[in-house]
């Protein structure tokens, strides 16, 4: 098996691990390779598209994965992968759900541009009436397709616009055009590789990943069969061993939920498809410089908290979650839902939706039902009770008499800082609701024991002299329980 050359299938190989599975160009070879990546892999510039492996060997299922650094995987993408060509299929369901196939199209080139180095050499729609047919083109268009890749040497890659492929359609259409072939799976889990740097971030993507590439393993069997039982008990343990280190991760956040609700800080979730603007607006409403919006899908893959001060100086804690997206395997979801408890425990759920897209609804009603659902698995049936909606990026819509009938609570500019007032106002009347605060004016000895009581406990807004100098009249925000 050395020195020979081989396609590299990317996301074959588990975070942290310096084995992937690989497969030579005329199919005859595959399996779980392992490798050392410093020095020993190298992408020849006249074929770009392969690599040459200099030292490799096939390890069977035994071998340990998950041992070495990603940082190393993803070099090696970003070698491999220089220029791709989209293929972006249209099918039914999705027509259906009125997703015009040109915003389909430039979500899926955002995904792709997303990745650092990679870029987007051709598109094409091709109307399909089913994903069912192994390899997904009837014959025409895929003559028409293997024409048009095979006479641009620059594409390297063929991305499907579609969640994820069967192996079998991989396999077909990788014959076909010589090619390897990504689809919406592959691609986002790039992308969430490349974003994740917190410890939980980190341990949420590998999950994904190895539940990913058991599912693409388990259907390759035929390749491990005298070792299929280690090979399963080898994803068995590393699925405990993610699932321990993120349920310890989960019991600490508890611990800081449950701290934060002893300090009584009202929580506002702030959820929305990504690329929202989520990130943008808790920025503009916090005045937090630290945040970054980025004009990138998944720029937010942690859940961080930040505090902003509403109209009566009451103290609220925002929090950032990860951006929802259409069409993904629903393992991939699940793997996230944990950041999102934080959403369905708080006191207020800001929905932020973006104004300026062509497939608002679409988008609305993706992040609707994926929150019912949230709600249904967390026992939180009554969850949209808490929903407001406020549109963001107001000031790229033209005509605004055209969002009449979006039922938005408020329409905002984070980037702009358009209408912010009006929505901590509004914020605050909500906040105050869900978490039974009231705001009463008492009469208090200036000075005394009193007063001081509501400074350390309540929200003081103003106090006021009375007329008689003695007293002064406070306007606070006071929790039932106190
Ligand atoms: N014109 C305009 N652009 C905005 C506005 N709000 C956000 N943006 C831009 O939209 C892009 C995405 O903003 P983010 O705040 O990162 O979006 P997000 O919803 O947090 O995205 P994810 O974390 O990826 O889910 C950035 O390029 C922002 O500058 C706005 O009100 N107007
Ligand atoms: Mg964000």
């Amino acid at each position: 098996m050395c020195n020979s050359k081989y396609i590299l299938q990317s996301i074959f190989y588990p975070i942290n691990s310096r084995a992937c599975y690989l497969s030579s160009a005329n199919h005859k070879h595959k399996g779980f390779m392992s490798f050392d990546v410093e020095g020993e892999f190298t992408s020849k510039p006249s074929a770009r598209r392969r690599l040459h492996v200099r030292q490799m060997k096939i390890v069977y299922p035994t071998m340990t994965l998950m041992k070495f650094s990603h940082r190393t995987v993803i070099s090696i993408l970003a070698n491999h992968t220089a220029v791709y060509l989209f293929i972006h299929t249209l099918n039914g369901v999705l027509k259906n759900l009125r997703y015009p196939p040109q915003e389909q199209l430039e979500e899926a080139v955002a995904l792709v541009k997303t990745l650092p180095s990679w870029r987007v050499e051709e598109t094409i729609s091709i109307p399909l009436d089913s994903l069912e047919r192994k390899s997904l083109f009837k014959s025409g268009s895929m003559e028409r397709l293997t024409k048009i890749i095979r006479s641009n040497r620059n594409i390297t890659a063929v991305f499907v616009n579609t969640s994820s492929l069967k192996n079998i359609t991989t396999s077909i259409l990788q014959e076909q055009f010589g090619l390897s072939i990504l689809d919406r799976y592959k691609i986002i889990m790039q992308i969430l590789k490349m974003h994740a740097t917190s410890k939980s971030a980190k341990l949420q993507v590998a999950l994904a990943e190895l539940y990913y590439i058991r599912r693409k393993s388990e259907k390759n069997l035929m390749f491990f069969t005298h070792n299929k039982e280690s090979l399963k008990l080898m994803f068995q343990n590393r699925e405990q061993k993610l699932k321990s280190a993120l349920a310890e991760l989960r019991n600490q956040r508890t611990l800081l939920r449950s701290k934060r609700q002893k300090m009584e800080y009202p929580v506002v979730a702030v959820v929305g498809y990504t690329n929202a603007g989520k990130t943008c607006l808790i920025k503009a409403l916090t005045g937090e410089e630290s945040l970054q919006p980025r004009n990138q899908l998944f720029a937010t893959l942690d859940v961080t908290l930040h505090s902003g001060i509403l109209p009566s100086g009451l103290e609220v804690l925002y929090v950032d979650t990860v951006g929802f997206i259409s069409d993904i395997p629903t393992n991939l979801i699940e793997c996230f839902v944990a950041t999102l408890e934080d959403a369905v425990l708080s006191d207020v759920i800001l929905h932020v939706e973006d104004l300026s897209s062509a497939c608002f609804e679409y988008k609305r009603n993706h992040v609707l039902s994926t929150l019912k659902d949230l709600g249904a698995q967390t026992g939180y049936e009554n969850i949209m009770e808490k929903v407001i909606h406020v549109g963001n990026k107001c000031d790229l819509v033209k005509d605004i008499h055209t969002l009449k009938d979006k039922s938005l609570d408020m329409m905002v500019s984070g980037k702009k800082e358009i209408g912010l007032e009006k929505l901590r106002s509004y914020l605050e009347d909500i906040v105050l609701k869900a978490t039974s605060r009231q705001k009463i004016t008492i009469r208090v000895i200036n000075g005394g024991d009193e007063i001081r009581w509501l400074y350390k406990n309540a929200t003081v807004v103003h106090a006021i002299p009375d007329t008689d100098p003695q007293y002064v009249k406070a306007k606070v925000i006071i929790t039932q329980s106190k």
